[in-house]
Parts: C-alpha cells; structure tokens; sequence
C-alpha cells in the first residue's frame, strides 16, 4: 500500500530527521511504529503524508509518487495528528463534512453520519467543539481523517494523555476501520498498545528504522524465557547427564541458566523434567527464579545509544 524508498530529511538548520528509510506498509495491516522522543516518527508520517518534503527519495501510496501524482496519493491517505488542532467554534459535524469537501469528494450526509456514530460522536454533532471533552476532540479528529473515506489512516500517538476505558474504545474502533480494509499505521510510546494491536512492529531510533518484524515472531522472542537455578556447592561443568537441557554454568560454576520457550513449555514439562534430572545427580538448589525478556526489554536495547 505504501513504499518509503531511500527517504531522508534534513531540516533547513541541518539536523538529518531521516537517514535512507526503507519501508514498505501492506495492505490492510495495522503497522505500530515504536521510537523514543526526537527518533523521526512524526516526520516520517509528514513525509509520507506530503506535508514534508523529503530531501531525498519518494514515497509511493498504491503506486501514486506523493509528489508527482500528489492529489492521488493524498486523497488516500487521512491523517490524525498528534496535537488537538480543533477549530472551537465549528460544530462537530461542520468540522467533519468541510474535511469531506476539502478532498473535493461529493457530499455524502450518510457517510458522515456513519462515521459520527461510529466514534460515537453522533449526540454531540450539533456541539461546538470547545463544548468537548479531550477524548472527545481526538475523536473529533479520528472523524474528520475519515471524511473523505481514505484507505490509509495514520494515527499520530492516537492515545496520548487518553484515559484507560477511552484507549481501549479507541483499539476497539481502530480494529473495526482494520476490519473494514483501512490500512493503518500508529506512532505510540505505549508499548502495550502496540503489542495490543499491531500485526506488525517497525522501531525507529534517530531517523534509522532498526527493525521491522511481524509482532507474532516479536512476541516469540518476548516469550523466550530464563531459570537461573543457584546451586549449593559450585561445578567445574555441566554433568554430562543434564547435556540434553539447554544450560549454562554462570557466576563462577555457583548458578545453572536454563533458556526455554515460554511459549511452547506452558505446560512446565520441561522444567519438571530439568528438576527431576539436578536431584538423580545429586545437586542442590538453593534458591531460583525466573525472568522473562518483555517487548519492552526488546525496544530498549534497540534505542539505547550505542556507545
Ligand atoms: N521543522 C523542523 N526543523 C528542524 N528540526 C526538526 C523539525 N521538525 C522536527 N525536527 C527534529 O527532528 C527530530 C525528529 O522529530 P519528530 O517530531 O519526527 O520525532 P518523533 O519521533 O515524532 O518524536 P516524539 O515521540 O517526541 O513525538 C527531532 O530532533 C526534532 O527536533
């Protein structure tokens, strides 16, 4: 649906937001794009959107270049933007049906009406927008993306400063556009939001996109799992009859890791049998625990700074 092909940016004071991005968007995914504050994320959406210009390579949307073939590219694509940009004084519906006119698509009352309801926006059409709450006005803002039915829709941190109940009807609507063939992609800082709704994962750290991955292998990964057992009296080695498990001597011979697959061990078999092999040859277990690498722990190392 969309193709960044060797995109980068630098600003006119020289700082370089983007450096060669290469990326492809499917059709009808919804795509999260994780990065740190400053990584290029919002950027990255102005480029594609045509609201920057990229200082070198382009940008197609269903195979319309975004500069060339601008007012293709840009009729497909509707843009949620990070800050509330509500006009006060024009109604919701005002605000929603001039969006539909902008894009010169014919006026369609029904399609409105369609959208409004299914932000649940419908009671509060004829209110002013300074008459709305800030959950509201993003909807506001999700609504007026959706005016002029695109097929893309970016979603700029769509939950930001948004409370619990409201980000979970905002996942729920999010899915349904998904469901009804909107591509989607969404800038987060909520690791959970994009482990809630992505199909897949892309990480951006300054202006390089570092990863791009299926967020099922991601979450496999996440599953990988680790039991460090400390052991009484110290080893020289792994006793041959415990080679069959994936283990590894540490702290001086004083603890045994075991790596497993959380995902494919939920029954713990394979811990009982480990445990059933330390007793036959005679080893003692003093204390043990567990930890699981998290998405979290996966994006970290990913942005941290490399020295
Ligand atoms: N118009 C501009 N002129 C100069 N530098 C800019 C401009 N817009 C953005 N930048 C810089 O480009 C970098 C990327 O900014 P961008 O807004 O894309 O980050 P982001 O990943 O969206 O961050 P956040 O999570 O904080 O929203 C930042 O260092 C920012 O200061």
């Amino acid at each position: 649906m969309i193709r960044v092909e060797g995109v980068s940016k630098t600003f006119a004071g020289g700082f370089q937001a983007l450096k060669n991005v290469d990326l492809g968007i499917r059709r009808g995914e919804i795509f999260a794009l994780l990065g740190p504050n400053g990584a290029g994320k919002t950027t990255l959406i102005s480029v594609i959107c045509g609201l920057v210009n990229a200082s070198a390579g382009r940008v197609l949307v269903d195979g319309h270049d975004n500069v060339h073939d601008y007012r293709a590219a840009r009729q497909m694509i509707g843009l949620v933007p990070q800050e509330l940009t509500n006009e006060a004084f024009t109604t919701v519906w005002d605000t929603v049906s001039f969006s539909r006119g902008l894009f010169g698509k014919p006026r369609d009352p029904a399609h409105i009406e369609k959208v409004l309801r299914a932000l649940t926006l419908w009671e509060k059409r004829r209110n002013r927008q300074l008459e709305l709450s800030g959950g509201m006005k993003r909807r506001v803002l999700i609504a007026k993306a959706l005016a002029h039915e695109p097929q893309v829709l970016f979603l700029d941190e769509p939950t930001a400063g948004v409370d619990v109940e409201l980000r979970r009807e905002m996942w729920e609507v999010v899915r349904e556009l998904r469901h009804q063939g909107v591509t989607i992609i969404l800038t987060t800082h909520y690791i959970e939001e994009a482990e809630e709704m992505a199909d897949r994962i892309g990480v951006i750290r300054r202006g390089e996109i570092v990863l791009v991955e299926e967020k099922e292998a991601l979450m496999r990964k996440l599953g990988s799992k680790e039991l460090t057992l400390h052991l009484h009296e110290p080893l020289d080695a792994v006793p041959e009859s415990l080679a069959g498990h994936a283990l590894a001597l540490i702290d001086d011979g004083h603890a045994l890791v075991y790596s497993y697959d959380a995902a494919g061990q939920e029954d713990g078999s394979s811990i009982s049998g480990l445990l059933a092999d330390l007793e036959a040859v005679g080893l003692r277990v003093k204390d043990l625990h567990t930890r699981q690498s998290s998405l979290e722990d996966i994006f970290v190392s990913l942005v941290r700074e490399r020295a």
